[in-house]
């Protein structure tokens, strides 16, 4: 069998300029090489979900952001670092507080 080390070739700086930092603005308009971007593996057995996932993840984000204000519940940062584990769990769970914007009573059903 042959395990390849996605998580060190998304980090590697030798494929990806500043590897570790968060920048999504990276992949805008481009083609990025199959070879250097897995996260649903690669060749005849990559996730089927892929195409299904790409869409949801983006429809559910979007709803999250635009339907709910979002704070944390301290002053503190946010810690982002990594835990340890195969779903890359955060080290610190992440705790934040959010609100229903106005218009949303208006879009859903109002439940008595
Ligand atoms: C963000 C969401 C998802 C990610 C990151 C993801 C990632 C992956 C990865 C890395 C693999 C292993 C590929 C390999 O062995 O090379 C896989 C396999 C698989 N995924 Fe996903 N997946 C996601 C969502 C989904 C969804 C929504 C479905 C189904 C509706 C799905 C169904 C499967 C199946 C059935 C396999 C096994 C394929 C096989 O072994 O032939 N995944 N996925």
């Amino acid at each position: 069998m042959l395990l390849v080390n996605a998580w060190e070739i998304h980090r590697d700086p030798k494929v990806w300029d500043d590897a570790t930092s968060f920048k999504p603005e990276r992949f805008e308009g481009v083609k990025v090489e199959p070879s250097k971007l897995m996260p649903f593996g690669i060749g005849r057995r990559s996730c089927p979900g892929a195409g299904l996932a790409q869409r949801v993840v983006g429809v559910a984000l979007g709803s999250l952001i635009q339907c709910f204000e979002w704070e944390r519940v301290g002053p503190e940062e946010v810690d982002l670092t990594e835990g340890v584990g195969l779903t890359m769990p955060k080290a610190v769970p992440l705790e934040a507080r959010c609100k229903a914007r106005d218009f949303v009573p208006n879009v859903l059903p109002n439940e008595a």
